[in-house]
């Protein structure tokens, strides 16, 4: 379980994270989302004792993580797979968070091969691995002390496709024997693949989250896309619907399909596509959500 509550952090001017809050339970898998700079590593470091909060808090398994004994052995932590040392073999590294942890060395092998690093991979210096063999190394070391809970920045970045499909297999069985994930991720279709819950955050707010059901099918409005996208989004505003633009030549409107037709109809605006808005997942979900300018609050 990962409570966090009314997080904030600001860094002089600028407020990276903004009252923050939201709850990840065991059994599941929450996609934390947002665009570069929305603050998700940010509320991620707080979670994990590694940023002071400016106000709020976030406890893990109903303590701060500061306060966790041993807290390798309770939650599994990767936040920056570049971080580790370069110049150690991944089998050393391995072994050494064994120790630290108090984990048999036979565990931290199984750990390499479970991940994918076989023995070849795991003699070799970390300073030589690909961004995918880091990350490989990271979920390793996250998993070494058989946690409960999972915490994970970006931990598809550099995978192949193969290793992204592993990653998921391993993520919906953690969750599904009683682990507790948060996981964030720009790659938005593995998201949705694997998520049971979305926290989408932008400009350091939250701007939606629950389960993805719900949150995908109730998302709502109507998705259209117009041959000129100024003169489309003159006709909604003249109608009185309110628009979000997702996309290029895109909107989500707060109206039902006819009435954003006959919006398009009266002003002459050509139409290239309308539709439902739920019918186009996580990305259009997203997008739509995100689109607003992000500016930073003084
Ligand atoms: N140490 C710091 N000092 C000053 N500003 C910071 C610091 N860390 C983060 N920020 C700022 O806080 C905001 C949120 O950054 P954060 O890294 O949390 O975003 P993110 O959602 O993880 O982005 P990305 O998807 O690009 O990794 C950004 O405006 C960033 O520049």
């Amino acid at each position: 379980m990962i409570e966090v509550s009314e997080l904030t952090k600001r860094y002089g001017d600028v407020a990276a994270v903004r009252n923050v809050s939201f709850r990840c339970e065991p059994g599941t898998v929450t996609g934390f989302l947002g665009p570069n700079g929305a603050g998700k590593s940010t509320t991620m470091r707080m979670i994990c004792g590694l940023t002071p909060p400016t106000s709020g808090s976030a406890a893990v398994l109903g303590v701060p993580y500061r306060r966790i004994a041993n807290p390798g052995r309770h939650v599994g932590v990767l936040l920056d797979a570049a971080a580790q040392h370069s110049g150690r073999t991944g089998r050393e590294t391995l072994a050494l968070s064994a120790q630290v942890l108090g984990v048999d060395r036979e565990r931290a092998g199984r750990m390499l091969r479970e991940v994918g690093l076989p023995p070849a991979a795991a003699r070799r210096r970390v300073g030589g691995y690909s961004l995918g063999m880091r990350q490989r190394l990271g979920i390793a070391l996250a998993l070494l002390g058989d946690p409960r809970v999972l915490i994970l920045d970006e931990p598809a970045n550099g995978l192949d496709p193969e290793g992204i499909h592993w990653m998921r297999t391993l993520l919906r069985g953690f969750a599904d024997r009683g682990g507790t994930v948060l996981l964030s991720s720009h790659l938005l279709r593995e998201v949705e693949a694997v998520a049971d819950r979305f926290v989408v955050i932008s400009g350091g707010r939250i701007v939606a989250q629950g389960d993805k059901g719900e949150l995908l099918t109730t998302s709502g409005g109507t998705f259209v896309r117009g041959l000129d996208p100024g003169a489309l989004e003159t006709a909604l505003a003249e109608a009185g619907l309110a628009a979000r633009r997702c996309g290029p030549d895109a909107f989500t409107v707060e109206a039902d399909a006819e009435a954003v037709g006959r919006a398009a109809a009266k002003a002459g605006a050509v139409l290239l596509e309308l539709r439902s808005a739920g019918e186009g997942g996580l990305e259009e979900l997203f997008l739509s959500l995100t689109a607003e300018p992000k500016e930073n609050a003084r």
